[in-house]
């Protein structure tokens, strides 16, 4: 499309709609043709943000190069293509398709039920919307723990077929060999210590971890595991956020903090916790800080929606097609003959 073009775009639709993502008016048709990226870039970026199509994409480097600014990274989980989509063009630095997805997204009463496969499938659809943001995609559990060798082949798997940028993985010092041979195949490696979830059983539920000066020593001790095996980074979950400030400083690498405090490298959030995307009352752990109301928008527009098609106020006739007068009187002519 032409520089002129988008402009032109992009001025009518900030006057005719600047509040609506996509604009339901002036020129609807033209808008709903064009590509996603481009339609945002036209009707709504008011605070001038360029499109995730517009920002080089988010490497290792860039991450490094973050870190060593010590500027936060920003993470957020997403499990399909609109999750993804919008979690790229608001600018994060990295996405992760957590195995969470098994809980937010396919109903699982764990993540411990989710398959290799199942994963596969989610990942390729972030990766499809992601254009910028750096991609991670969780090992789920039983697919790397038996040998370094089988979590190689996850790994491949997942970087092949998932079509995300790197692997993540929960255990600390006992899972440094598995880590080394990942990253020994260019497959970069970000770790995950603290409450690792998939251990759940082992750990007596989903519990805070590194509370008392044993378990704090573990942590650090398996930190720096994870640092030595090749990890280019690791989350920090659900720790005492003095702990997780001290791994941190003590680290070459970059922490990615979730219940762990402000003293982290950078932090990530589940993307339906912290946008509010689900009924009132669930449970949300401590750490979560819900920034939205997904839930009850979708709840309003759907409610909105079947009030409308009860009351036939919907389909309006601007969401009809026209046929001329003549055809259609035709039309009627012709099977009044056929009745005769
Ligand atoms: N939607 C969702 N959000 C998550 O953050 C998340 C998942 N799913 N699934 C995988 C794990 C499980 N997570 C959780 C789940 C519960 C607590 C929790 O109940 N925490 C207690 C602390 C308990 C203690 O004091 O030891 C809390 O009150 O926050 C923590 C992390 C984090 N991960
Ligand atoms: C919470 C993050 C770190 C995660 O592992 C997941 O979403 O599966
Ligand atoms: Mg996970």
């Amino acid at each position: 499309m032409s520089r002129a073009l988008m402009n032109t775009l992009r001025t009518s639709s900030r006057i005719a709609c600047p509040q609506l993502p996509i604009c339901a008016s002036s020129p609807p048709l033209s808008h709903a043709l064009l590509p996603l990226a481009q339609v945002r870039w036209s009707s709504h970026s008011p605070l001038g943000t360029p499109p995730a199509s517009a920002r080089k994409p988010v490497t290792i480097n860039t991450l490094q190069s973050l870190y060593r600014k010590n500027e936060p990274i920003t993470m957020i989980t997403a499990h399909d293509f609109p999750s993804a989509h919008v979690a790229d063009h608001a600018g994060m630095d990295m996405i992760l398709v957590g195995d969470s997805l098994a809980m937010v997204a396919l109903g699982m009463e764990d993540t411990s039920e989710v398959l290799l496969e199942e994963m596969l499938l989610h990942c390729r659809s972030v990766a499809r919307a992601t254009k910028s943001a750096f991609t991670v995609g969780d090992l789920p559990m039983g697919t790397y723990e038996i040998a370094p060798e089988q979590a190689l082949e996850s790994s491949i798997r997942v970087i092949k077929e998932g079509r995300v940028k790197s692997i993540k993985l929960e255990g600390g010092k006992e899972m440094a060999p598995t880590i080394s041979k990942i990253t020994s195949a260019g497959i970069p490696v970000l770790g995950h210590i603290g409450l690792t979830p998939q251990r759940q059983n082992a750990l007596g539920g989903f519990r805070v971890q590194g509370k008392n000066t044993a378990s704090a020593l573990k942590l650090l001790e398996d930190a720096l595991a994870v640092q030595e095996a090749g990890a280019f980074g690791m989350v920090l979950e659900a720790i005492p956020a003095e702990v997780a400030a001290l791994v941190t400083k003590k680290l070459s690498i970059p922490t990615i903090g979730i219940g762990a405090g402000n003293g982290c490298s950078g932090q990530v959030l589940v993307q339906v916790d912290m946008s509010g995307n689900f009924p009132p009352g669930r449970f949300l752990p401590k750490f979560v800080k819900q920034y939205g109301d997904v839930w009850s928008e979708s709840m309003r527009a759907i409610q909105a929606y079947k009030t409308e098609v009860k009351g036939r106020a919907y389909p309006a006739p601007e969401h009809t097609y026209p046929m001329s007068k003549e055809e259609f009187s035709e039309f009627e002519r012709l099977i009044e003959d056929k009745r005769a």
